[in-house]
């Protein structure tokens, strides 16, 4: 049977995952990203069926019960998943699927897909990626604050990825992605 690859991009918030996956598909237009559910308000400019699927939060606890994610988790103060029946039909047609997650729908991830390819993108440092956050003036002096600590945990847990590249370069770690993964498609079609 024709099946693709699953790749999970994880990292702190802030560190640049969102920049680093759309320049990605830039390249690979080919390459499908999962869009995300949350129960997150809709930041300015993002759109519903685009950015996210945005649901209430009793909406989201019926889905979880009815397993419609792959993988799911709270995270400052709110649910994101990843939609199971997109996911597995486009590796069922032999896709390349991007799920860009924070750590504990990851480990998730590592549990039911052993052999996903699994990368943490990581910060110059602790101010770099304060500075990143602060300027992307996307959230709250206390949601920023609720992020940071998380960074420390999530960051504390890269070990348990395949690759760690540090997002300092914007260039260079997009070739560095963009490495891995093709090395691993031209690994995967020798071994067909
Ligand atoms: N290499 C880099 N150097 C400097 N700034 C960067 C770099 N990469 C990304 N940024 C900037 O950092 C900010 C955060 O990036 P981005 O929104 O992509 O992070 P993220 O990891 O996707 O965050 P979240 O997990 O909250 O969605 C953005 O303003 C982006 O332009
Ligand atoms: N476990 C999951 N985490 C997800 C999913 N979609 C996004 N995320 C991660 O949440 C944080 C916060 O995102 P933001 O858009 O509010 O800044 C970030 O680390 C995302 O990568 C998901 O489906 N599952």
């Amino acid at each position: 049977m024709n099946f693709g690859q699953l790749i999970v991009i994880t990292g702190p918030s802030g560190v640049g995952k969102g920049t680093l996956v759309r320049l990605l598909l830039e390249r690979h237009p080919e390459w499908y990203l999962s869009v995300s559910a949350t129960t997150r308000a809709p930041r300015e400019g993002e759109v519903d069926g685009k950015d996210y699927y945005f649901f209430s939060k009793e909406q989201f606890e019926i889905m979880i019960q009815a397993e419609k994610f792959l993988e799911w988790a709270e995270y400052a103060g709110n649910y994101y998943g990843t939609p199971r029946t997109p996911v597995e039909e486009q590796l069922h047609q032999g896709n390349y699927v991007l799920l860009e997650i924070e750590l504990l729908g990851a480990r998730q991830i590592q549990q039911t897909f052993p052999h996903a390819v699994k990368i943490f993108i990581l910060p110059p440092s602790m101010s770099e990626l304060e500075d990143r956050l602060r300027k992307r003036a996307k959230d709250s002096e206390a949601v920023i604050e609720r992020r940071l600590e998380r960074a420390k945990e999530e960051i504390a847990a890269s070990g348990e990825f395949d690759w760690q590249i540090v997002n300092d370069n914007l260039e260079t770690a997009l070739d560095e992605i963009e490495s891995i993964l093709v090395t691993t498609r031209n690994q995967k079609s020798e071994n067909l």
